[in-house]
């Protein structure tokens, strides 16, 4: 047997067979769907007079289109009438087909990155798709994920597999101690602002290093969520001791003996040791640093006391729409708006973060901040743990979980020129809202936006509040 990398072992497990030098059909064990990507693909299944092959092998949730006000569970209405009409497909198509729903109303409701982990359906090994581009995230868990288009997802309904192009190879080692006041966010806007918004473009990303073993299995959902962001067309982590904990505490239908079992699999999934690599990236922990963007690419970021670079001027389209320019800080810019969730950072550890820095302050005068956790779960998590009241006693407002503002399909958006302090992982022109300026960065930072009022540097702030 030659010796393969982990990709390379989860395409062979699912290889149906190879079609020719670049392509597979690859046999998917999970395919989840949302009330947007999904709609054309039902309609195109129907017109060819086909149905769905593995109905229970087929998840869907609302996720990006409902609001978020703070009403109670069951109370939940999406008022625009085309989102309106998107869920209700989904529930047709869902009900005639016999696929699992989580609709508007229902408790597990949410993203759908966030709630197929936290309900142990991804696992190690497993083909994971998803008409969503941060379909990588399953990657933290040591099953291969990424998005595909409308039509794929016709072709996965009807067949439970998928004409696969494959990818090439690349390894990120991260060595080191994220230092205090940093997390995975920071670590991963550093790596996507040095290898760039294509740099990990056509391949398959494996992380490794001891920065990466340390990680929880959360913290590994937000590195390999938004590898997509630097082009990735999946992200991967060997499964280990971490992965297993996780998966036996969500995944409520594995008794001991069939965790044992899965165990033993589990643990044959990695790179081997004289496997190919066509790219490898080496990062050191120490380096990271608060990281905020200043531009509208997720690669245009820099540490919190640094300086929007010279070579920013090559890009005065969006020093522009962004209203800074080359040279300029982004410590104490003012902004009005926070923003709390996504399926990059609206896991319950995310929300620990931030209730933690948040814990006794109250959000600056003028600031409008919120949280939208990222699915039922978290959000009744978060409540029992008291952190919800920590939000609300701060002055944030406690939102029902979905994708929000994170790309502003429902009525959580930006107006024209606000200024966001936002967890979320992209930051293009408009994605929060038309002419809103938007600022990724970590739930330990945007936490302290909201506080001081402007961008400030959380390291700072946890020294001053260590005084009083
Ligand atoms: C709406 C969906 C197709 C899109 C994606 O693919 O990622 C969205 O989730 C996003 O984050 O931009
Ligand atoms: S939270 Fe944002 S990035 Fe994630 S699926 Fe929803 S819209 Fe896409």
């Amino acid at each position: 047997m030659p010796t393969r990398t982990l990709y390379q072992k989860l395409v062979d497990s699912h290889t149906v067979s190879r079609l020719d030098e670049q392509h597979v059909l690859l046999y998917v064990d999970l395919h989840i769907m949302n009330e947007y990507t999904s709609p054309q693909a039902f309609a195109g299944l129907r017109a060819q007079g086909r149905t769905v092959l593995r109905p229970r092998q087929q998840l869907a949730v609302v996720s990006h289109i409902i609001p978020t006000h703070p009403v109670q569970v069951g109370q939940r209405v999406i008022f625009d009438p085309p989102s309106a009409l998107q869920a209700t497909n989904l529930k047709k198509n869902c009900t005639e087909y016999g696929i699992k729903l989580l609709d508007t109303n229902d408790a597990e409701q949410g993203i759908e990155h966030i709630i197929a982990p936290e309900h142990g359906w991804v696992r190690p090994g497993m083909v994971v798709l998803c008409g969503d581009s941060h379909t990588t995230t399953y990657g933290a868990l040591g099953a291969l994920g990424f998005g595909i288009g409308t039509s794929e997802v016709e072709h996965i309904l009807a067949t439970q597999t998928l004409v696969y192009r494959l990818a090439d190879n690349m390894r990120i080692r991260v060595d080191g101690e994220l230092p205090v006041g940093t997390s995975v966010k920071d670590l991963v806007l550093l790596i996507i602002s040095r290898i760039g918004a294509q740099g990990a473009r056509g391949y398959a990303v494996e992380f490794c290093g001891s920065t990466i073993a340390a990680l929880s299995a959360e913290a590994r959902m937000t590195l390999c969520n938004m590898a997509v962001e630097a082009g990735a067309r999946a992200a991967l982590i060997r499964p280990d001791a971490t992965s297993f904990a996780y998966i036996k505490a969500h995944a409520t239908d594995l008794d001991e003996v069939a965790y044992a079992q899965a165990q033993q699999d589990w643990q044959t999934l990695y790179s081997d040791e004289d496997a190919a690599f066509e790219v490898e990236h080496q990062f050191d922990a120490h380096e990271v640093a608060p990281y905020v963007t200043w531009g509208t690419s997720p690669d245009q970021a820099i540490p919190v006391n640094g300086h929007i670079p010279d070579t920013a001027q090559n890009d005065n389209k969006a020093l522009h729409y962004m209203g800074l320019s080359a040279g300029a800080s982004l410590l104490g810019l003012p902004i009005e708006r926070v923003f709390i969730g996504s399926c990059t950072n609206g896991r319950i550890e995310d929300l620990r973060i931030a209730a933690g820095i948040i814990a006794g302050q109250h959000v600056a005068d003028g600031v409008r901040a919120m949280v939208v956790p990222g699915s039922g779960a978290v959000r009744r998590q978060a409540e029992q743990e008291g952190l919800a009241d920590i939000f609300i006693a701060a002055g944030f407002e406690w939102r029902q979980p979905g994708c929000s503002m994170c790309l502003a399909m429902n009525d959580d958006v930006l107006t024209p020129g606000e200024r966001c302090a936002s967890t979320t992982n992209r930051n293009f022109e408009g994605r929060q809202g038309r002419e809103g300026r938007t600022h990724l960065m970590s739930p330990a930072m945007a936490a302290a936006a909201a506080i001081r009022g402007c961008i400030s540097d959380v390291r700072e702030l946890a020294k001053e509040q260590a005084h009083v």
